[in-house]
């Protein structure tokens, strides 16, 4: 038996790149999407020149952690992930001596010191994970123990959203049309099957009042029959409100998804209303799942390999929702290719995933690799080659940093309440409960 000659999987580089992506005005509880949002590509080098990538959120304060720990990191093997972590939490102990901020407000759940240093790190463990797939000629689900699926069903995301950004903001043009109304939602889910063959529909609510998001949700469900539905308005509601809604659609829908925000209010809604109720802000990190989960407060986890800590971490989570008979499937952020092949890799691996998993990526008309993934029949085929199975494009991948070099107007931290306000100027970010 001859063996090959072993590779060295030192790390001897690490490169980081943010960009700004496009991303259309789609319409949440805060306001707007901006017309390009950040991200940050992490390149991982090991001493025999493999390269691994990783993708992960690209504010300011994420990079402002990912850059001393990216310093850290040559030395170390691409397969010590465990190590990945007390090396984050170095880092971060670090930087608040310094006085550095630890903490961002938005859409992404309660943003705690916590969550922002696991979101750095998804990225650099997915980019070592690519590489050792890469070096061993494994695909990284085979890192992980192993597909279980050959194919991953992803949902629509549904957004209300203007055609276009407010006239004179520089922007990319799309032909998805605008969707403020029932049949402007019932038009974009039919555009969204006929191009991907999605079988469910998510529509992102909180955007306008609960009535007129009851009606829409009718409305696809008549469209629609049989196709399962979910509607999120990222804890905009009220319990009571929650409780009303909860009655006028619980027969409609597969999930309702944070109707309100916190565990107390998710358990009344989920006891009083017997809607199975699914989450991505209640419980978000593993501390929050003992109290949540034996209130019964969430009955569907939406991991997102980013902010619980990368892929094995959302392997765990699976296993600690399983023990608990709460159902598992994935919430998404605007993301590129390289998070949609992380997505679908883990996901291949989970037992149990009956629900189907989010993804924003059909809005992204750009992207850093050189062959977008594709969605067939509404799922995306687990990639079986070594790594990620993505190629890094490095002429998308510069232009897209250089429009971030160039970046004067505040687009390199996401804020969908001032992009809002350059639409009405009088807009601020509405208290929750809204409705
Ligand atoms: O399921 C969710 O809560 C999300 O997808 C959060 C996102 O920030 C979404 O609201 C968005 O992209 O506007
Ligand atoms: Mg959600």
């Amino acid at each position: 038996m001859t063996t090959g000659t072993p590779h060295d999987l030192t790390i001897a580089e690490v490169r980081l790149t943010p960009i700004l992506v496009s991303d259309p005005p789609l319409l949440n509880t805060q306001g707007v999407h901006q017309p390009y949002t950040p991200r940050l590509i992490v390149e991982v080098v090991t001493a025999d020149g493999i390269t691994g990538v990783g993708e992960t959120y690209g504010d300011t304060q994420y990079l402002e952690l990912a850059r001393p720990f990216a310093e850290r990191l040559p030395g170390r093997r691409v397969t010590d992930l465990g190590g990945l972590f007390a090396l984050a939490d170095e880092v971060a102990v670090d930087r608040s001596r310094a006085g550095g901020r630890l903490d961002v407000g938005g859409l992404r759940g309660v943003q705690t010191a916590d969550k922002l240093r696991l979101s750095v790190v998804s990225g650099f463990e997915v980019a070592c994970l690519d590489a050792t797939g890469k070096a061993l000629g494994l695909p990284v689900h085979a890192l992980l123990g192993g597909k279980v699926r050959d194919a991953v069903e992803y949902s629509a995301y549904l957004f209300y959203r203007w055609a276009d950004h407010p006239e004179g903001v520089a922007s990319e043009k799309d032909d998805w049309g605008a969707a403020l109304d029932p049949a402007g939602v019932v038009a974009q889910a039919r555009a969204f099957k006929e191009r991907y063959g999605f079988r469910s529909f998510k529509l992102k609510g909180g955007v306008f009042p609960p009535e007129e998001e009851i009606a829409a949700v009718h409305a696809l469900a008549e469209a629609f029959p049989g196709h399962p539905l979910r509607l999120d308005p990222n804890g905009a509601w009220s319990v009571e409100t929650s409780l009303k809604v909860a009655g006028e659609l619980g027969d409609v829908l597969e999930y309702l998804e944070d109707p309100a925000l916190g565990t107390p209010a998710m358990a009344r809604i989920a006891e009083e209303s017997g809607v199975p109720l699914a989450t991505n802000m209640c419980v978000t990190t593993f501390a929050e799942i003992q109290e949540a989960f034996t209130r019964g407060a969430v009955q569907v986890l939406l991991s997102d390999h980013h902010y619980w800590g990368g892929l094995r971490n959302t392997r765990e989570l699976a296993a600690v929702c399983r023990a608990f008979g709460v159902g598992v499937s994935m919430h998404s952020n605007t993301h590129l290719g390289i998070s949609l092949a992380a997505m679908t890799h883990v996901a291949s691996t989970v037992p149990g995933l009956h629900h189907a998993c989010d993804t924003h990526y059909p809005w992204q008309s750009e992207d850093v690799i050189t062959e977008r993934l594709v969605f067939r029949d509404g799922t995306v085929a687990v990639p079986d080659g070594p790594g990620l199975g993505v190629t890094l494009d490095r002429d998308r991948l510069g232009a897209l940093h250089e429009r971030w070099l160039a970046d004067d107007g505040g687009l390199r931290d996401r804020d969908d309440a001032a992009a809002m306000r350059v639409a009405d100027p009088g807009w601020t970010t509405p208290t929750v409960p809204r409705w």
